[in-house]
């Protein structure tokens, strides 16, 4: 009898202890949360240990400013986080008090296992040299830099053009374009950096290096993810990730790790565009710019690195909003013949990138609505304060994550009149041109706004423009396909927890306006 209450007890106690000890956490894990709190914000507190980080989409923070008000506070474990959520707010934080939200969060995952070494300039905390990197990739595509690198751009959409059409065997076959587009963002972003490309999908498909870039790059924007990476924001986990690492049960952090270091092979690229300069046959291109203005010659290794990382984020942002359009376009006869007879009674519709030509009111216009309508970045990226901010008399202090809810901002009725129409028109001016006052939040607000937001937009506008010049979209036979939820920026979305918000990849025929002649000029 003694024998069994001895065993009875060397099995009870450490369970009696370790219950003992999880209750005991969870309390001053809760009580940590609880004064952790913005003092004076309103929010939703969500459930007891992850708070909010079940529900943190941008749709349900629009739908939670109807409560709180246009900023309040969410809770993403123990984080607190700040959501701005009106085109006012915006204002009032990220303009008028740039300088204390200028900063970047510091993650557990990316920062601290990922990404130890170089940072990213979207990833940096604010500091002289995340100064430094901006003011030199800003130079590097200003407005008037991006004239420079229009024959890069005029290349890479006509070859995704020719691309678009071989797929679909002349308008035979409704294809899903996600994979072309993907390569036409990444030959972008190649070429603009580092001023050369991949010559063909072959050559795409061959290279074991730009496989590698697409593999990366996909996997850092999960490992950068604000709403998932739950260890982030759950300190338990981190132990938790740990014992499965030792264990052998998944690799846990040895991931992430192996994916930083693989990231750094992209010096092989940098060093081209280097060899290129000193022999003087480098084209125009952004590392080139870089390297070649006196200004940023004190950039060291670490820091030319960090903009090239930063570079090829930005390839992954274009794939989604192109892939929207598309969609758009297919879905959408009538704005599709609205935008082509604008084309045709502007300019020659078989060369519209003709230079000289001048830009399609109408077609630049769909561009910007497009980027608002479906805000493939919903939450831009997160923020820190670098100093204390005031919103209505709270005070925010430094080091308070803050999200810019660029999706809420864009369906802001002051700014966007019925934001749930979808209308180009809202862009132009009655008597023509582009009402230069109105923007969208898609690029971001403040201090830490898009760099290439002018490289974008002319690439954005340019692919739309030869897709509406040269091809008649229509959806493919699927019962996917033709499913107007498709092309809802809710319903249609692939991943409502990823970090960008691109379309289902449903399939979409692309007719030739003039049969092979067209797309060949
Ligand atoms: C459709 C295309 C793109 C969209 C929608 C987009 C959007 C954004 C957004 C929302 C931010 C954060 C802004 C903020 O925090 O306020 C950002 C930052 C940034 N973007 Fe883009 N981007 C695009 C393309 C690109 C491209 C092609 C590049 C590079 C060539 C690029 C380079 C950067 C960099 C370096 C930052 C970090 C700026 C900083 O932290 O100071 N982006 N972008």
């Amino acid at each position: 009898m003694s024998l069994n209450l001895e065993t009875r007890d060397f099995f009870l106690l450490p369970l009696v202890s370790s219950i003992l000890l999880t209750i005991v956490y969870f309390l001053f894990n809760e009580i940590a949360r609880y004064t952790a709190r913005v003092k004076g914000l309103k929010g939703p507190r969500g459930l007891p240990v992850v708070g909010n980080l079940h529900q943190a989409t941008a749709e349900q923070h629009r739908l939670w400013a109807k409560e709180y008000g246009p900023v309040f506070q969410i809770q993403l474990g123990n984080v607190p986080v700040v959501v701005v959520n009106s085109a006012a707010a915006a204002k009032n934080l990220f303009l008028t008090q740039t300088s204390a939200l200028n900063s970047r969060p510091v993650f557990h995952v990316f920062h601290k296992i990922v990404s130890k070494n170089v940072l990213s300039i979207g990833t940096s905390p604010w500091d002289d040299s995340c100064k430094r990197r901006r003011k030199a990739a800003a130079t590097a595509l200003n407005r008037s830099k991006t004239e420079s690198y229009l024959p890069i751009l005029n290349l890479e959409v006509t070859e995704w053009i020719r691309d678009l059409y071989e797929e679909g065997n002349g308008g035979a076959l409704a294809f899903d374009p996600t994979d072309l587009t993907h390569r036409l963002s990444l030959n972008l972003s190649l070429t603009l950096n580092y001023g050369f490309r991949a010559e063909s999908t072959k050559d795409f498909q061959n290279s074991p290096l730009l496989q590698e870039v697409v593999h990366i790059e996909t996997e850092i924007g999960k490992l950068r993810s604000t709403g998932s990476n739950y260890s982030n924001y759950i300190p338990a986990l981190r132990i938790l990730d740990r014992i499965k690492e030792i264990l052998h049960i998944s690799p846990g952090p040895a991931y992430g790790r192996d994916i930083g270091k693989r990231r750094l092979a992209y010096i092989a690229f940098l060093a081209t565009s280097k060899q290129r300069i000193s022999k003087g046959t480098d084209n125009a291109c952004i590392q080139g710019g870089v390297l070649k203005d006196p200004e940023a010659s004190n950039l060291t290794e670490e820091e030319l690195i960090s903009i090239s990382f930063s570079m090829m984020a930005g390839a992954e942002t274009t794939t989604p909003t192109i892939g929207w359009g598309i969609l758009f376009l297919a879905h959408h006869p009538d704005i599709q013949a609205q935008a082509y007879n604008t084309i045709v009674s502007g300019i020659n519709p078989s060369n519209p990138l003709a230079p000289g030509s001048p830009q399609v009111d109408y077609l630049m216009a769909f561009t910007k609505e497009i980027m608002r309508y479906y805000t493939p970045l919903r939450l831009a990226l997160p923020k820190a304060t670098s100093g204390p901010a005031i919103w209505d008399g709270t005070t925010i202090p430094a080091n308070t994550m803050v999200f810019l809810n660029s999706w809420s901002c864009n369906r802001d009725p002051i700014p966007f009149p019925n934001p749930d129409v979808f209308k180009p028109e809202r862009w132009m001016k009655k008597e023509g041109g582009q009402r230069e006052s109105l923007s969208h939040y898609t690029f971001g607000y403040g201090g830490r706004m898009c760099v290439a937001s002018h490289v974008a937009n002319q690439g954005l506008y340019m692919a739309f423009l030869n897709l509406v010049a040269r091809f008649e979209l229509s959806p493919g036979d699927g019962v996917e396909d033709i499913n107007e939820g498709c092309i809802d920026p809710m319903k249609g979305i692939q991943d409502v927890r990823a970090t960008r918000a691109g379309p289902k990849g449903v399939k979409v025929r692309f007719v030739p306006r003039e049969g092979r002649k067209n797309i060949e000029k």
